[in-house]
C-alpha cells in the first residue's frame, strides 16, 4: 500500500500508472483503427464506442484513479477540501444548464458558440444572461461546456452528451415533455440536481434524528424529511402531482440501458441449462426488460414478470404489446401484479431475477421479501440477484473470497492506488448515499448479501462479474 513509498515515489508511481495507461489506450486505438473522442469535440453514441474497449476500460479507470490521487497529493488539503464542500453549487448549475436547455441551444448553433446574452434570449427561461454566464463558467471550468470567447459559450463532448436531441422550440413549446420518447441520461440528471433530490441530499437531519437514525423504513428517509411526505418513494413518485417526474424517472431509467451491456443477463448463469418449459420470476421486474432478453434469447423458458400494480397494467403491458406481443398471446410470458413483501404466487419457479431491487431496500425489508421467495422456492429454485456489489477502500479479505467468482468482483488495482480505484468507482459510492437517502436502501459487499441471504433461508454459492466494474454483479443463491 502506499504507506511504504515516500511521498514522491509514490507521486512518481502514479505518474507512471497514468503513462502506461495512456500507452494502453493508444495500443488500442491503433488495433482498432480509431481515436478517442475528443474532450472539446462533439458527442455521439458512435465515437464513444472505444470507451467499451476493456483494455481501455481499465486504462481509463486507472488513469482517473491515479489524476484524482495526484491531485489530492499535491494540493493543499484546504483547497480540496473547500472545492468539495461546495460541490453543491456545481450540482445546481449542472441542472440549472438542463432546466435552460442549454445543451440544445448551443448544438443548434455549432461550435462557434453563442454570447450568454442570446443564449438567455433563446431558452426563454427569464435567467439573467449575467448570471446564467458565471452559471456555465463554472461549469466550462470543470470541463462541461467550453468558453470559446469571454462570455461565448460551445458545448463539448461532455456537455453535448446531455441533449435530448429535440429542437429547442418545440421543447419550450412544452417542456413537460421534454424527454418523452428519448432515453436521454439529461432526464436523470435532471432529476438529481434541480427536480428535489437535492432537498433530500441533505441526510444530515436523518442521520441524526431520534427516529430516523437507527430506521431502516422506506418511509423514514432524509427525502421524506425534505418532502413532508410519509410514502416511500417510488408510491411518492406514482401520485398524481408527480406525474412529469414520473416520466422523467422512466426516461432515466431506459437510458441505463445505453450505458450497461444488453447481454449481462445472459451471462454468468446457464440458462440454457434450464428444463424445458421452466418458469423464470422476473421479480418487481418493472416493465420486463431483462425477461424479454432472457425470453428472446432461449425460447424453452416460461416467464412471470410481476411489479406494482400500476407499472404491470400500463407500463409493461404496453412494452410487450409493442416490442413481443406473441410472447403474451402465447402465454409463454405473464405479467402479473403482485407487492413484494406479501406471499409469492408463483410455487414452481426454477430461477426468480432479482435485478436492481436488493439496493433500494435495507437489510430487514430485503429479508422480509427474500423469506417470501424463500416460503415459495422448491428445493431446485435458484435465486439470481443482479445488482451493484460495493468494496471497501481498503485491502478485503473476507471469507466469502471463497466463494467461487467472490474475487473476481475485486479487480485488483495497481499500487499505489486505492484498492477500490478511488473515484473511478465514485459513482457506486454516490449512488450508495443516494440510496440511503432517498429509499433508506443500501449498495452491499458480497460477505453483505451471504448474510441477507443466510437470513432469509438461503445460500451464496457463486458470484459473478462481467467486465470491468461493480455494476450488475450477479449473486446466485440455493435454499438452505
Ligand atoms: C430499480 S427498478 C428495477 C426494475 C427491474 N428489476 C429492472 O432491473 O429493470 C425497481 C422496481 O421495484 C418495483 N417495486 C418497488 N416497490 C415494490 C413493491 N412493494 N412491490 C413490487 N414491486 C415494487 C418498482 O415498481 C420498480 O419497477
Amino acid at each position: 500500500m502506499s504507506s511504504s513509498f515516500t511521498s514522491l515515489q509514490e507521486l512518481r508511481e502514479l505518474v507512471k500508472l497514468v503513462n502506461t495507461s495512456f500507452t494502453g489506450i493508444e495500443k488500442a486505438c491503433a488495433t482498432q483503427k480509431t481515436d478517442l473522442p475528443a474532450l472539446n469535440g462533439t458527442f455521439s453514441w458512435q465515437t464513444e464506442g472505444i470507451l467499451n474497449d476493456p483494455e481501455v476500460e481499465k486504462a481509463s479507470s486507472v488513469i482517473t484513479a491515479a489524476a484524482s490521487q495526484l491531485a489530492a497529493a499535491v494540493r493543499s488539503p484546504m483547497l480540496s477540501l473547500f472545492a468539495v464542500a461546495n460541490q453543491y453549487f456545481l450540482s445546481v448549475s449542472l441542472g440549472i444548464s438542463l432546466k435552460t436547455h442549454i445543451p440544445e441551444i448551443l448544438r443548434e448553433v455549432g461550435s462557434k458558440g453563442l454570447h450568454i446574452n442570446e443564449i438567455a434570449a433563446r431558452g426563454q427561461s427569464g435567467i439573467n444572461p449575467d448570471k446564467l454566464g458565471r452559471i456555465l463558467r463554472l461549469l466550462a471550468t470543470n470541463h462541461i461546456f467550453r468558453e470559446v470567447m469571454p462570455d461565448t459559450f460551445a458545448n463539448n463532448r461532455v456537455s453535448g452528451s446531455m441533449d435530448c436531441g429535440k429542437n429547442v422550440k418545440d421543447i419550450i413549446a412544452d417542456p413537460d415533455s421534454k424527454y418523452d420518447g428519448t432515453a436521454s441520461a439529461a432526464a436523470m440528471l435532471e432529476l438529481s440536481t434541480v427536480d428535489g433530490t437535492v432537498s433530500f441530499a441533505d441526510i444530515s437531519k436523518m442521520l441524526f434524528d431520534p427516529k430516523y437514525a437507527n430506521s431502516g423504513k422506506p418511509n423514514e428517509t432524509a427525502f421524506n424529511i425534505a418532502t413532508g411526505s410519509d410514502l416511500p418513494f417510488f408510491e411518492w413518485l406514482s401520485e398524481p402531482a408527480q406525474a412529469v417526474n414520473n416520466k422523467k424517472w422512466a426516461t432515466a431509467m431506459n437510458s441505463f440501458d445505453q450505458f450497461t451491456a444488453q447481454d449481462v443477463i445472459l451471462k454468468g448463469f446457464d440458462w440454457e441449462a434450464l428444463p424445458k418449459g421452466s418458469t423464470v420470476v422476473d421479480f418487481a421486474g418493472g416493465v420486463g426488460g431483462q425477461a424479454m432478453i432472457l425470453a428472446k434469447e432461449f425460447d424453452h423458458l416460461n416467464f412471470v414478470v410481476q411489479d406494482r400494480a400500476p407499472i404491470i397494467e400500463n407500463d409493461a403491458t404496453k412494452f410487450w404489446k409493442e416490442k413481443f406481443p406473441e410472447a403474451i398471446s402465447s402465454d409463454r410470458v405473464k405479467l402479473q401484479s403482485h407487492d413484494i413483501f406479501s406471499p409469492q404466487p408463483v410455487k414452481n419457479a426454477a430461477v426468480f431475477v432479482v435485478r436492481a431491487i436488493t439496493h433500494d431496500w435495507s437489510d430487514e425489508y430485503c429479508i422480509k421479501f427474500l423469506k417470501q421467495l424463500r416460503a415459495a422456492a422448491t428445493s431446485n429454485t435458484q435465486l439470481v440477484v443482479i445488482d451493484n456489489v460495493i468494496a471497501y477502500a481498503c485491502p478485503d479479505s473476507q471469507e466469502t473470497l471463497d466463494i467461487p467468482g467472490a474475487a473476481q468482483v475485486r479487480p485488483v488495482s495497481p499500487t499505489p492506488l486505492l484498492p477500490n480505484f478511488g473515484t473511478a468507482s465514485a459513482m457506486t459510492y454516490l449512488l450508495d448515499i443516494s440510496l440511503l437517502a432517498g429509499l433508506n436502501g443500501k449498495e452491499r459487499t458480497v460477505a453483505q448479501f451471504a448474510d441477507i441471504y443466510q437470513k432469509s433461508g438461503w445460500k451464496l454459492v457463486s458470484v459473478h462479474a462481467d467486465g470491468f466494474n461493480y455494476h450488475d454483479i450477479k449473486t446466485i443463491a440455493v435454499p438452505v
